[in-house]
């Protein structure tokens, strides 16, 4: 199903306000790295996350080695094989709010 990719001035917006998240994917995603004391911290942050991602019905990608969490957010029902959208930037300010 198709979702409606953010503009690029939507995406500026986006980085406005949520500035520990960075544009890569040539535009398509963005991506924060979150450091915890310790795996247990780093997966519990990760169960949150996943409860929001559900409730959301949208899914981070993301990439774990110890205390260290890289999120990545993009929309895969987005544009023509995948971008931004209005539902990235929702989960990006609910992680922002955990984090
Ligand atoms: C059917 C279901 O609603 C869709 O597949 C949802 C699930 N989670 C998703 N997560 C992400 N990141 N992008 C999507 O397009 C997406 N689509």
């Amino acid at each position: 199903m198709a979702v409606p990719e953010l503009d690029a001035q939507e995406t500026e917006q986006l980085l406005a306000d949520h500035p520990d998240w960075s544009l890569g994917r040539e535009g398509k995603a963005i991506t924060r790295t979150f450091q915890f004391g310790d795996f247990s911290e780093a997966w519990g942050f990760m169960s949150r996350v996943a409860l929001l991602a559900e409730a959301q019905d949208h899914h981070p990608e993301w990439f774990n080695v110890y205390a260290k969490v890289e999120v990545t957010l993009t929309t895969h029902d987005a544009g023509e094989s995948g971008g931004l959208s209005a539902r990235d930037a929702k989960l990006a300010a609910s992680i922002d709010a955990l984090a």
